[in-house]
């Protein structure tokens, strides 16, 4: 693989990696493995994501430079460090560079499902779980929503060091880099995952909030205890955004048809608006969550399951109500180390290191069938709006560029819209600092051990990021010019408004006389 590799033009900035082989695909592109040659992080391992060009071929956007910008101030334990960044001007390609991680947990499940043929122990589940949380909480607090929470995100760090049993959470934030914000599900006709995804946008809500993340955590919980997915419909492909019933079905099919009156936004949503004869006339034996992820219904894990299986959004538990939830304080308790309990005689699990295929070269071509290519089937997630997280409203930046067309979330005043699309650099618009997470029962880790790592990313994205707004210049002009048109087009609308409100005084005075 090295070899293959040397062969090609690599770009510069790899020069400093050993390139070991293809680990993954997904969505955005490809996951290769390296290693670093440099003096201070000698051998250290990292994931290096190469994005595919988008499909309108323009390469990185701003979006995604003040996106990733952003990412990379996200600092937290359970959420994997990006520690370098580069860009391929020749083609525009990016390349993300991550800790690496061993395991995850799709993979951790499979081996219980397949292999060890055992459930995995309540230690680990709940362990796995308070990091989910932790991390999740983390992104929450931050107003980033994951998104695309799935068993193939969540990763486990392995080795003998400190930070073995860890969970990082993986690919937040990345959803809506190559995503147009605003853009209706509809438009983009991506596939998306939908075995995690919340019902509200099943029934076709255009919002996403943090409550769809913890649909999407109960989905996981559940499988860490079933080792099978919970809701597993088949996806239905014809045309853009088709109404997925059969996901619905295997939902309403365990927790029995959403009414109103547990849900009574439920009323407005489209899809169940035009379905929901067809919805309702459909009747289940309906078995019950208890019974099918085999908890005892008066138990604390399932009530913490319901909880984040609740159809209401709004009533949806939170990342910081969960990691509050009894069940983290009762025995066992979690720890940092999810995969060692460190009680005396414990069998410990070993499972299998990552697949790396070391025959496909990094630009891609070449052949590689593992595993990970099989279960990676190509998932996207779709559309980018106004955040709501944990009852607090928010503001997020969500203007983007992509051609010539350029939109804002109208979740934030117009001013604050265009001021946000006007800062290419942008990073201070998410407040973005190391957060305190309520500590249930398990101690806190240091970030430690990529610290050499982060310290020498940083100028390098400096640097980056300067190249890159030169290289970008001309788009950002655009923006620029789009922005000021759209300034002008307010100010004419408020002047309308004015003017209208003017004439409404003046009938009013009119009609007093
Ligand atoms: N930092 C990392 N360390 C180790 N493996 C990783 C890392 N990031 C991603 N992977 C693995 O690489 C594979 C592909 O990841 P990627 O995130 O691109 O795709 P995905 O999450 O499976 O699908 P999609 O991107 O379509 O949602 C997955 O098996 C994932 O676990």
């Amino acid at each position: 693989m090295a070899d293959g590799i040397a062969k090609r033009a690599r770009p510069a900035w790899l020069q400093q990696y050993e390139l070991l082989g293809k680990i993954g695909e997904g969505t955005y592109g490809l996951v290769y493995l390296a290693k670093s040659k440099l003096v201070s992080n000698r051998g250290v391992k990292i994931a290096i994501k190469k994005f595919k060009q988008s499909k309108e071929g323009d390469g990185v956007s701003p979006t995604a430079i003040r996106e990733i910008m952003l990412l990379r101030e996200c600092m937290h334990e359970n959420v994997v460090k990006l520690v370098d960044v580069h860009i391929n001007h020749a083609d525009m390609s990016l390349y993300l560079a991550f800790e690496y991680a061993e395991h995850d947990l799709y993979e951790i499940i499979r081996h219980h499902r397949e292999k060890l043929l055992f459930q995995i122990n309540p230690y680990t589940v709940k362990s796995l779980l308070w990091q989910i949380l932790n991390g999740i909480n983390y992104l929450h607090s931050n107003w980033i929503i994951h998104r695309d929470l799935k068993p193939s995100n969540i990763l486990v760090m392995s080795g003998d060091g400190d930070e073995q049993g860890l969970v990082k959470i993986g690919d937040f934030g990345l959803a809506r880099i190559y995503q147009a914000p605003l853009k209706p599900l509809s438009d983009n006709g991506v596939v998306v995952t939908i075995w995690y995804r919340a019902p509200e946008l099943l029934l076709g809500a255009k919002h996403y909030t943090c409550a769809v993340d913890m649909w999407a955590v109960g989905c996981i919980f559940a499988e860490l205890l079933t080792l099978k997915p919970l809701f597993q419909g088949a996806e239905d492909k014809t045309g853009p955004n088709p109404f997925q019933l059969d996901q619905l079905d295997k939902i309403f099919k365990v927790l029995g048809h959403p009414t109103t009156e547990r849900w009574p936004m439920l009323s407005n949503l489209p899809h169940w608006l035009a379905n929901r004869q067809l919805i309702q006339s459909r009747k289940y034996d309906n078995p019950g969550l208890h019974t099918v992820v085999n908890l005892q219904p008066k138990g604390l894990a399932f009530d913490l399951l319901s909880r984040m299986l609740e159809y209401d959004p709004v009533k949806r538990i939170t990342a910081a109500q969960a990691l509050d939830h009894e069940y983290f304080r009762s025995d066992p308790l979690p720890g940092r180390n999810a995969l060692v309990y460190g009680q005396p005689g414990e069998k410990v699990v070993q499972y299998p290191a990552r697949p790396v295929d070391s025959s496909t070269d990094f630009e891609g071509s070449g052949s590689i069938q593992n595993t990970q290519m099989v279960r990676n089937r190509k998932r996207k997630q779709a559309f980018f709006s106004p955040l709501q997280c944990g009852g607090g409203s928010s503001f997020l930046m969500v203007s983007t560029f992509r051609g010539s067309q350029m939109s804002t979330s109208n979740s934030l005043p117009a001013s604050a819209a265009s001021a946000a699309a006007a800062s290419a650099t942008a990073n201070a618009v998410r407040p973005m600092h190391h957060q305190q997470m309520p500590l249930v029962g398990m101690q806190r880790l240091q970030t430690a051990s990529m610290g050499a790592f982060n310290v020498g990313a940083q100028p390098a994205m400096a640097g980056l990021a300067a190249n890159m707004f030169v290289q970008r210049g001309q788009q950002l002009q655009q923006v620029a010019h789009h922005q000021q048109q759209q300034q002008q087009q307010q100010q004419q609308q408020h002047q309308h408004h004015q003017h209208q409100q003017h004439q409404v005084q003046k009938l009013r005075s009119f009609l007093r006389s």
